[in-house]
């Protein structure tokens, strides 16, 4: 089954085309990895894919279906995963449990429940000894595993990661490579990390920067 079909995509951002007629599929058993040149739009394109960012022109059809408007890609948004570049950007504290168990709140699991699903994804991580540290307090990498457990604790059918590897040492990279392996969900994965791309990805997809 795909997860995700993109049928001849154009995104234009302040009437500047980003994305141009771009068509490609996310299989259920695969992780797809996206690259090319910095500011070639892959963070655009996986906002775009769960609504964040409008599309001009193709179709976006997530788990068979299509998706236009906020209304047609918000039941999904618990379904996907989506991990930002910038981790900050998705940390609303206070703590790190809080943090994690905001997604399955959000879901409306009650609150025993959804302490319970934030426990179990900062253990599946190895950050439980973060657990109530205040998320302002976090180191850049600490803060990427956060995000992470965040998106795992929603128990989603597939992840969207953007830069997953960005302030990591590399045994913390060897760490995030084996934990997404382990998971196997669909991913779809922008990455400019050579290695990490090389141990992870199924398919590369290479985007071109528009000028
Ligand atoms: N809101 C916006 N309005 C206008 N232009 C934007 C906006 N957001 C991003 N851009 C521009 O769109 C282009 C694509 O940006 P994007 O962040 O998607 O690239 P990227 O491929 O993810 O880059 P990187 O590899 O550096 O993370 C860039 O030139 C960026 O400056």
């Amino acid at each position: 089954m795909n997860i995700l079909k993109v049928k001849e995509l154009s995104i234009a951002l302040n009437g500047r085309p980003i994305i141009e007629n771009l068509s490609f599929r996310l299989e259920s058993d695969q992780r797809l990895f996206l690259q090319g040149e910095i500011g070639c739009g892959k963070s655009t394109l996986l906002h775009c894919l769960l609504g964040f960012v409008p599309f001009q022109h193709g179709e976006i059809l997530l788990f068979g279906t299509p998706c236009k408007s906020e209304v047609d890609f918000s039941p999904f948004r618990g379904k996907i995963g989506l991990c930002f570049q910038n981790p900050e950007d998705q940390l609303f504290g206070p703590t790190v449990l809080d943090d994690v168990a905001f997604g399955p709140l959000n879901l409306g699991l009650s609150q025993t429940e959804a302490y319970a699903a934030a426990l179990k994804a900062v253990e599946a991580l190895d950050i439980a000894h973060l657990k109530n540290r205040p998320v302002n307090l976090l180191s850049g990498g600490e803060k990427n595993f956060t995000a992470l457990a965040g998106v795992l604790a929603m128990n989603p059918s597939a992840l969207f990661l953007d830069e997953p590897t960005n302030g990591l040492d590399s045994k913390n990279i060897e760490k995030m490579t084996a934990l997404l392996i382990e998971l196997h969900l669909p991913m779809l994965i922008a990455s400019h990390d050579q290695l990490f791309t090389a141990r992870m990805a199924h398919q590369i997809l290479s985007l071109e920067k528009h000028r």
